[in-house]
């Protein structure tokens, strides 16, 4: 690979924003280190962001959902306090525009989507006792759940990745498990915990198999600069992952489609198939799980936008859209 000049304004090091908490500083790091294999020349500095959305333990709806966790960097990049942004595609809303003048530059390889149980001592999900409390605040999580195991209780549970392993693991907690992400997980080191693997797989509920198919951008770390930084932009090229792009461009055109507000109901995966071709499944849900909507279908790689507008508008067709605004904000 050759590495494009770059040349930051002022000679300065190229500023990195990132959340303050560990995953976000890991993740942040991560894109430091691929940065410095790919262009040796060029300095960073990581440049930590408080995000009130991390302080603030209430309804994240109040304070803007998803987006919440977003604006203060955003703002942060077109004040040109910062020169690139990292975050989890998950969590970039898909019903409000990026801050204007941003685009993401570069989309790193997916790493692994799967959810997680996590217990304190190893208790399989299917063995937790009827009225168990489960943390997760997702509403994705919750129907998948809810499908399979309708007599679980769920609750919200916010915070970072390690302090609700903290709250988890507290006696008198509460909690007899959490659903995480099992890259969260490996990104921070996290092995000592017990998880079970949920597998990916669309079955239905009556077969009694639980599935948990991804949330839209699970497991991709996206990195937004500005559009008119045009050496940060080549820069963030050399490091983007094809086919991890195209994925996100699908799932993200349904979403868009389907105008998912913070926290929708909804799953969506693609993949590629063994001769080529790009694979969509979208999912729709109400609450507890007992109603959902899904489609999946395939298309060329060289229109992901085509194949994520034909799932939402084929879910919308089956009744999306009376499921997401039932679900509130
Ligand atoms: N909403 C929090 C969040 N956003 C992204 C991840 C995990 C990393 C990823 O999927 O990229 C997590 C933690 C979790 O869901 O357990």
């Amino acid at each position: 690979m050759t590495a494009p000049l770059l040349e930051p304004p002022g000679g300065r090091p190229l500023r990195i924003g990132s959340r303050t908490s560990l995953l976000a500083t890991v993740q942040a790091r991560h894109v430091a280190e691929l940065i410095h294999e790919y262009a040796p020349g060029v300095a960073t500095e990581i440049v930590p962001i408080r995000v009130s959305a991390d302080v603030w333990d209430g309804d994240l709806s109040r304070i803007g959902g998803k987006g919440a966790f977003s604006k203060e960097i955003d703002r942060a990049l077109v004040a040109g306090e910062i020169d690139v942004a990292v975050h989890c595609m998950k969590d970039v809303p898909g019903d409000v525009p990026l801050a204007e003048g941003t685009a993401f530059g570069a989309y790193l390889e997916r790493g692994d989507v799967h959810d997680v149980v996590v217990t304190r001592d190893g208790t399989p999900l299917a063995d937790l006792p009827p009225g168990s409390v489960v943390g997760t605040g997702s509403v994705r999580r919750r129907a998948q759940l809810g499908m399979y195991r309708p007599d679980l209780r769920t609750e919200r549970i916010r915070g970072n990745v390690d302090s609700r392993l903290a709250r988890l693991n507290e006696d008198g907690s509460g909690y007899a498990a959490l659903i995480l992400a099992r890259v969260g997980l490996d990104r921070i080191g996290e092995t000592a915990q017990p998880q079970e693997v949920l597998p990916l797989e669309f079955h239905q509920a009556d077969e009694g198999v639980v599935s948990m198919v991804p949330a839209v951008g699970a497991g991709v770390i996206g990195v937004q600069a500005r559009q008119r930084d045009l050496a940060v932009m080549s820069l963030l090229g050399g490091l983007n992952h094809d086919q991890t792009a195209r994925h996100i461009l699908a799932e993200r055109s349904m979403l868009h489609e389907l105008r998912g507000h913070c926290n929708s109901p909804i799953a969506g995966y693609a993949t590629t198939t063994a001769d080529g071709a790009m694979s969509l499944h979208g999912m729709v849900f109400n609450r507890d799980g007992s109603e959902l909507v899904r489609f999946h279908c395939s298309g060329s790689p060289d229109d992901p936008a085509a194949l994520g507008s034909e799932v939402a508008a084929e879910l919308l067709r089956l009744g999306a859209r009376r499921l997401i605004d039932a679900t509130g904000g």
